[in-house]
């Protein structure tokens, strides 16, 4: 780590990949502007997922925005992109200038409370560049995000604060598995934005 730098952020991953926690980087009064704007704007759906060959409509609601032309497939489930809203614009624009990292697309989940939440999987999906960053920015409710080691079963958490950024990059998704783990204490909403790289 470089001493004289104060923006060095410590991976908080032991191995085998390389997770930076920034802490908040959005103030709490823009973090709520940020969080009223969204829920407002984005197009939100509810996901459909497969679960043991069932088709499930989750609680929890989702968005995909892209650059042109960007599809997504998730679930058996083909998204097409779409377009930018302002709000997001400046957001991914903060988000490359303090990872030094482009993106092309954004996932957005909305958790109504802690009673949603998201299983354990790897972002690895080969629409996306392998071990492309992956910035995950999130306004609203604190929550615990787990991380779990593939093969040693070792894991790490984060609770991630509104206005948070962090950032997986390098070997994590093929080594560690994450999740957004449910809790009966939280009783506020939460919205994630994961932008990505995806290959185009
Ligand atoms: O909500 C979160 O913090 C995690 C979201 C996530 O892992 C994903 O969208 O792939
Ligand atoms: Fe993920």
């Amino acid at each position: 780590m470089d001493l004289f730098n104060s923006s060095a952020v410590a991976n908080i991953l032991p191995f085998d990949g390389t997770v930076e926690y920034y802490g908040s980087v959005f103030n709490a009064e823009k973090a709520t502007n940020y969080f009223d704007l969204l829920l407002k704007n984005i197009e939100w759906k509810n996901d459909e997922v497969m679960i043991f060959g069932k088709q499930i409509t989750t609680k929890r609601k989702v968005a995909w925005y892209a650059d042109d032309e960007i599809e997504y497939v998730y679930s058996n489930v083909k998204k097409q992109g779409l377009a930018w809203t302002n709000e997001l614009l400046a957001i991914k624009k903060q988000t490359e200038e303090l990872t030094g990292e482009s993106y092309n697309a954004c996932l957005l989940n909305l958790y109504h409370d802690g009673e949603e939440g998201m299983g354990w999987h790897s972002d690895n999906e080969k629409s996306i560049v392998k071990d492309s960053a992956i910035a995950s920015i999130s306004f609203g409710a604190e929550r615990k995000f787990s991380l779990k080691h593939k093969s040693s079963g070792e894991t790490v958490s984060q609770i991630l604060e509104s206005g948070s950024l962090l950032m997986m990059k390098g070997e994590t998704q093929t080594f560690w598995l994450h999740a957004l783990t449910k809790s009966k204490k939280v009783r506020s909403p939460r919205i994630n934005l994961t932008f990505r790289k995806m290959v185009i």
